[in-house]
């Protein structure tokens, strides 16, 4: 089976419940001007949500490599997690077909409680990986995020960087067919990035479907192949790079 994403007519909320919601949407209203005020609505409770993708329908084929751009609260992030799983669709579908893979956030799935050891070893049975696979994947994400002792130690007591090498590693171990990241995961500091640079490209390159959040035209030109540019939820470009990356960057 070939590995596919569809999203047909997504749209996703989040309520707001701090607050008075009637000042709220004035205050709102104050701030950002008639603009961005439709993505403030009432829900069927009647409660204030803040609509972060309002009917987003697309869908990517094998060999596609997508990004995604946008401004700050374009919906990036949450249609990354609506592929990831993560969101329900409050409306709408989405269907990824294909083994999914995410870096998104490094927390994401694993247990503080438990040691990094232990939380690879779980990743490899619900991946429903054997033994032996488990064994080599261990072996791997123990060498690549040269932990030591915290290897055996429980997440809660790891650095943020010590979280970050342990997330990468055990997501870049298993080979996926669609993989889905944000940008920050091209983020760390020099030393993990040059060290991650083999892993990501292998990830990517092995993978069939790439979708990326970035706000870098550097890695949107270098891994992609189509952009989406969000805007306040929608879509509002979908083409390929050398089209809409230069209509994105003329909108400033
Ligand atoms: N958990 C949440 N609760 C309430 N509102 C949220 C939540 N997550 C996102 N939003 C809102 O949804 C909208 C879309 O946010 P999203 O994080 O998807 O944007 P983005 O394009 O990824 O932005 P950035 O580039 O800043 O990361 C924004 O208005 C944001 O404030």
């Amino acid at each position: 089976m070939a590995a596919g994403i569809e999203v047909s007519n997504l749209s996703i909320s989040f309520p707001l419940y701090h607050g008075d919601a009637r000042s709220l949407k004035k205050r709102t209203k104050k701030l950002v001007g008639g603009l961005k005020v439709s993505r403030f609505q009432r829900d069927d409770r009647n409660r204030v949500v803040v609509r972060a993708l309002s009917d987003v329908s697309f869908t990517v084929k094998p060999g596609e490599r997508l990004g995604l751009v946008g401004r700050n609260g374009a919906g990036k992030t949450t249609l990354l997690r609506a592929l990831g799983g993560i969101y329900e669709p409050v409306d709408g579908r989405v269907l990824v077909r294909g083994r999914l893979g995410t870096l998104l956030d490094t927390s994401l799935g694993m247990d503080i409680e438990l040691t990094g050891r232990e939380n690879i070893r779980l990743r490899g049975l619900f991946a429903g990986l054997s033994k032996t696979a488990i064994r080599e994947i261990e072996n791997d994400v123990e060498t690549f995020a040269d932990l030591g002792t915290f290897m055996d130690l429980p997440l809660k007591t790891y650095s943020s960087g010590m979280g970050l090498r342990l997330a990468f590693g055990l997501a870049t171990a298993i080979m996926p067919d669609v993989l889905v990241m944000d940008e920050w995961f091209m983020a760390g500091d020099a030393a993990f990035m040059q060290k991650a640079a083999g892993r990501i490209a292998g990830l990517v390159e092995g993978a069939e479907i790439l979708v990326i959040s970035s706000h870098l035209p550097t890695v949107l030109e270098k891994w992609c192949t189509r952009l989406i540019w969000m805007e306040q939820g929608r879509i509002r470009m979908d083409g390929p790079v050398d089209e809409v990356l230069p209509a994105y960057l003329a909108a400033g």
